[in-house]
């Protein structure tokens, strides 16, 4: 196994949401493509401290602030690269190409004019996935079900995963065809959770798939939408997610949860050490909520999924 090259890689929104990319020099690795700023880390230099280095160096920005996002470890036939990603939360200062290279300020939905290096492909998801995901829970009937996502679209959710609580198709399709406006309004995402036909016949955006769906599913090109998950219990399960070509997925249970006591969570040593092994970024579910949301990032993770964080009682 070739020893990975450490890059500190920073991902860098202004106050109109977008955010900052450079293209790399002709005669550098990966040149002509459009990237992330950042470089590589310096001896036995501590990572957060090279992102700053390199942030300074290459754009004249100082950073105060910034939480992992993804790590990303990629092979090309050169080089081998670990691309440690973060979100910079705060800086001062105006970004300049300090190295003569051309920087822009790119909306989040025309990132994908731009070509980058492959192992940018999981950056680009994880730049435009949100860190929360609520999941619907139960409700008496579809007028209550319907008040209650509205009252999670008022308290801030924008994106919602609509479970398919056994109900039949049609219904099932009833209720998408009354939740969807509600979230187009604000404009939230609404991902289905049910078969692979039903959602392309809904022409649904986004689609999670179960375990078993995933197992079925005969690759990426099947789903119509713009964004595909899976829901993931094992190591196993995650590489059948990418090898399929999900967009990210769910991992769970992070912890025992009130509705499944018997069955112990992973844990954050073995989410740390599985989410590891992918290059997608992963949900944490099971017995987490907003709250745990600086933990997920630590370990890996790109934000958190519940119901019960999320579902109004
Ligand atoms: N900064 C950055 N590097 C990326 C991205 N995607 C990607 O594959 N890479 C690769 C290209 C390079 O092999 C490596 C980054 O090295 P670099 O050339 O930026 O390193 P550096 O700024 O320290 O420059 P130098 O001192 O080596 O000249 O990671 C990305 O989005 N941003
Ligand atoms: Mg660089």
């Amino acid at each position: 196994m070739k020893s990975l090259i450490h890059v500190m890689v920073g991902v860098i929104r202004n106050d109109q949401g977008q955010i900052l990319i450079a293209l790399r020099p002709k005669n550098r690795h990966q040149g002509g493509l459009w990237e992330f700023p950042g470089g590589k880390v310096e001896g036995d230099e501590p990572p957060y401290q090279a992102l700053v280095r390199e942030l300074s160096e290459e754009l004249g920005l100082l950073v105060h602030e910034a939480t992992p996002l993804i790590r990303i470890p990629y092979h090309y036939d050169d080089c081998s690269v670990l691309l440690d990603v973060w979100d910079v939360n705060r800086f001062t200062g105006e970004a300049k190409g300090m190295e003569g290279q051309e920087i822009r300020w790119v909306d989040l939905n025309h990132l994908n004019d731009y070509s980058f290096p492959a192992a940018n492909v999981p950056i680009l998801s994880a730049v435009r996935l949100p860190t929360q995901i609520a999941i619907t829970g139960d409700a008496a009937n579809k007028d209550e079900f319907c008040s209650k996502v509205q009252l999670m679209l008022e308290r801030g959710c924008r994106w919602i995963l609509l479970r398919d609580h056994s109900l039949s198709k049609r219904d099932f399709a009833d209720v998408f065809h009354s939740v969807k406006p509600m979230c187009d309004a604000h404009k939230a995402i609404l991902q289905v959770n049910t078969s692979l036909s039903l959602a392309n016949e809904l022409n649904a955006q986004a689609l999670h798939l179960t375990e078993s769906r995933l197992t079925e599913l005969m690759g990426r090109r099947a789903f119509n939408g713009q964004w595909l998950s899976a829901a993931c219990h094992s190591p196993d399960a995650l590489q059948l997610a990418q090898s399929k070509g999900c967009d990210f997925v769910f991992l769970s249970p992070v912890k025992a949860t009130a509705t499944h006591p018997e069955q112990a969570g992973i844990g954050w040593h073995r989410f740390h050490q599985w989410v590891s092994d992918v290059t997608l970024p992963v949900y944490a579910l099971g017995g987490v909520s907003q709250l745990d949301f600086q933990k997920v990032r630590e370990e890996g993770g790109q934000g958190v999924a519940s119901i019960s964080a999320f579902w109004p009682n």
